[in-house]
């Protein structure tokens, strides 16, 4: 599997300054230029003493005087670098604090991560202003106290949105991918998840440094924070305020100087949010859905020895044992293509990532027999293999790519990690895969990001990506899904492609019975997390399917070429945890028989050789029995033949195939 990148770049995204941003970073450089310059050109000033205190407003002292008749205005002014400092360190604390603890937090397991976000989530519920006075009056009042109380009591504000974020990045494919590579949990974490979250992250940090000011000055207003002879902003209100009723001029300097400042770090909060907005670039053309079949033509089964990919009654569950797979059984020989088809929630995606061993948490997986080539899925393989031997192809192109990284980086990694294959090397092999791919301009698409391609071109390089090891199996969960038809011939046909050229077995989840079964070998049909048929492609495209749910699917597919209406499934299926004792289908089903509701039938081998778990089929058809659906239902039900539960080994498949071209 080919995906992750080597060097984190930044990010190249469109920025678009808003006027408010640029207001706040004006202001924001003018406040940093005087907290740089005003100790040297008004430091005297601000600390000469003899003056007469408390003098209202003049145009010799504008804010009047302190109570020790020292210039208000030059005291705001010096006070500026203090204010300033202590707000970027109490920011620096919360952002590094915070954000390696939301970082640790998330890369700890999962029982960890649990505590950690309740334990966030008690302290975020505290205001971080009371959080501070009681770590400041526990420790000594002073500056280094209130920065490190303060800084202390934002950081989990910055741990919550670590954790949220990191989370939301980590279900993204290109995250899958990555752990599929094998990438430890930090490096996945630096390489991955922070850039991706950094934008976020930058725009706390202002939040922050607002916060913090406020706080701050709110600790110094209250006698616990900068002590004498120092000064900041807040002790200078503090002092003001002794008589304010009288001499109202000397609090003006400092509370314009905060109300400033913490404009400035709302204003740039605010811009940044709004400028670094990802650019996802790229029109969809349009085309037709015709155009999809006329491209693309049936492939010969495979007629290899050993199955490539074999699960023999694999069980995906909940923690609470609720099964989301249930006893799912087959196999796949090399150069084969197997399509799992199925509504949406039939557990195609959790069957294929469970042979990619890469399942979500907190889901696990259960099977008597789980492999790939002859490596064990049911102990702990080696990610350079699962690597190698493994790829995938994802639905979204947006989410198959880390945004952040250039595309020459993403593709060579696995090479180069994996295979010990050089930089020059890994590059050369992986522009070639781009040619193959048809991506156009192969060279330069290395350097670019990928949101700099097309959803087509990134689906092709993509492909190319998964492809570059020369997987055995290459599992293609719904690659052309979010793809306009047009696009999706040509991926289909690059897939057929890769097949042909390198002999590699795919594994085709769609929704579309069309696409499996114009470039499918075999298909899977699945219903409530159960494999219902398995019947050749052959069979599907010939509407001789077996299973009342293979057929009302038949039924429910428009055809492009028909004047019949499709005739939609009536009912939903079950959860998985209301799944019924017998057959799953049993209460959509107009064929249902008593026995359907009390005992889950088998995968026997039909009349016409293909496999279905149904008891109705090869009974025959009762008087007057309602036909399961209108359209596209063969005449009769076959014979049926039982066999033992497992995998259809590749010479079963290659029986059937023969028996299905006799006919
Ligand atoms: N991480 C998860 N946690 C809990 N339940 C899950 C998780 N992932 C999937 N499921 C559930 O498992 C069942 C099977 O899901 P799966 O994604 O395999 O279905 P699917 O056939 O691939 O559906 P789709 O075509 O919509 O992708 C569904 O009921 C789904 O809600």
């Amino acid at each position: 599997m080919t995906v992750a990148a080597v060097k984190p770049a930044a990010p190249r995204r469109r920025l678009r300054p808003t006027p408010g941003l640029i207001a706040g970073l004006t202001v924001m450089a003018a406040l940093l230029l005087l907290a740089l310059v005003a100790p040297w050109i008004w430091g005297d000033e601000a600390e000469a003493l003899g003056g007469t205190p408390y003098l209202p407003s003049s145009s010799e002292h504008w804010f009047g005087t302190d109570p020790q008749g020292r210039d208000v205005l030059a005291r705001t002014l010096v006070a500026t670098r203090t204010t300033l400092l202590m707000c970027f360190g109490a920011t620096a604390i919360a952002a590094v604090g915070g954000i390696g603890l939301g970082a640790a937090i998330w890369v700890a397991g999962p029982r960890v991560r649990e505590i950690g976000q309740r334990l966030i989530d008690v302290m975020i519920s505290y205001p971080a202003v009371l959080l501070a006075m009681i770590v400041a009056a526990v420790l000594s009042p002073g500056a280094v106290t209130s920065v490190v109380a303060i800084g202390l009591a934002t950081c989990p504000a910055f741990a919550r949105l670590t954790t949220n974020l990191a989370a939301n990045i980590a279900a993204r494919d290109f995250v899958s991918t990555a752990r599929l590579l094998g990438v430890p949990p930090l490096r996945l974490l630096r390489r991955h998840i922070v850039p991706n979250i950094a934008e976020p992250l930058l725009v706390l940090v202002s939040v922050a440094f607002t916060v913090s000011l406020k706080a701050l000055s709110g600790l110094s207003f209250l006698g616990i924070g900068v002590q004498i002879p120092s000064y900041d902003w807040g002790k200078l209100l503090a002092d003001g305020l002794q008589d304010i009723y009288n001499n109202p001029a000397p609090v003006i300097g400092p509370s314009v100087a905060i109300v400033l400042a913490g404009l400035a770090g709302g204003l740039i909060g605010d811009g940044l949010a709004a400028a670094l907005s990802p650019n996802e670039g790229g029109g969809r053309a349009r085309g037709d859905r015709a155009k999809v079949k006329a491209a693309l033509g049936a492939l010969d089964a495979s007629a290899a020895a050993g199955a490539v990919a074999v699960a023999d009654d694999l069980v995906v569950s909940l923690p609470d044992g609720t099964r989301l797979v249930d006893g799912v059984s087959l196999s796949i020989a090399p150069g084969e293509i197997v399509g799992v088809v199925g509504e949406s929630g039939s557990g195609k995606s959790l069957t294929a990532m469970s042979l990619a061993k890469l399942l979500p948490e907190p889901l696990r997986s259960d099977a008597a027999q789980l492999r790939v080539g002859d490596l064990d899925l049911t102990g702990n393989p080696s990610r350079s293999r699962l690597a190698t031997e493994i790829g995938i192809v994802y639905q979204d192109p947006s989410s198959s790519f880390n945004p952040v990284l250039k595309l020459g980086g993403q593709l060579t990694e696995t090479l180069r990690v994996h295979g010990g294959v050089g930089r020059g090397e890994a590059r050369r092999r992986a522009v070639e895969q781009l040619k193959l791919a048809h991506v156009t301009h192969p060279e330069a698409r290395m350097k670019q990001y990928p949101h700099e391609l097309s959803g087509g071109q990134r689906q092709r390089a993509m492909i190319a990506s998964a492809m570059l090891t020369k997987p055995k199996l290459l599992i293609a969960d719904e690659p052309t899904t979010a793809l306009d038809v047009t696009v999706q011939a040509e991926v289909l046909k690059l897939l057929l492609e890769a097949n042909e050229r390198d002999g590699t077995a795919i594994l085709l989840i769609s929704h579309d019975i069309a696409v499996v079964s114009s470039v499918c070998d075999r298909v899977l049909v699945m219903y409530s997390g159960r494999l219902v048929e398995e019947l050749t492609a052959g069979q599907l495209r010939a509407k001789d399917a077996q299973h009342p749910y293979t057929r009302a699917l038949l039924a429910a597919t428009p055809a492009v070429d028909e004047d019949t209406e499709p005739a939609s499934i009536p009912g939903r299926p079950p959860q998985p945890a209301d799944r019924p004792a017998g057959c799953a289908f049993a209460p959509r089903c107009a064929l249902v028989r008593p026995v359907c509701h009390e005992e889950r039938p088998l995968l026997r081998i039909t009349g016409t050789g293909s496999r279905a778990a149904c008891h109705v089929v090869g009974e025959p058809a009762e008087a007057g029995a309602p036909a399961a659906v209108e359209a596209g239902a063969p005449a009769a039900v076959h014979e049926t033949s039982d066999v033992p539960a497992g995998p259809v080994l590749p010479e079963q498949g290659a029986a059937q195939d023969a028996e299905e071209t006799a006919r």
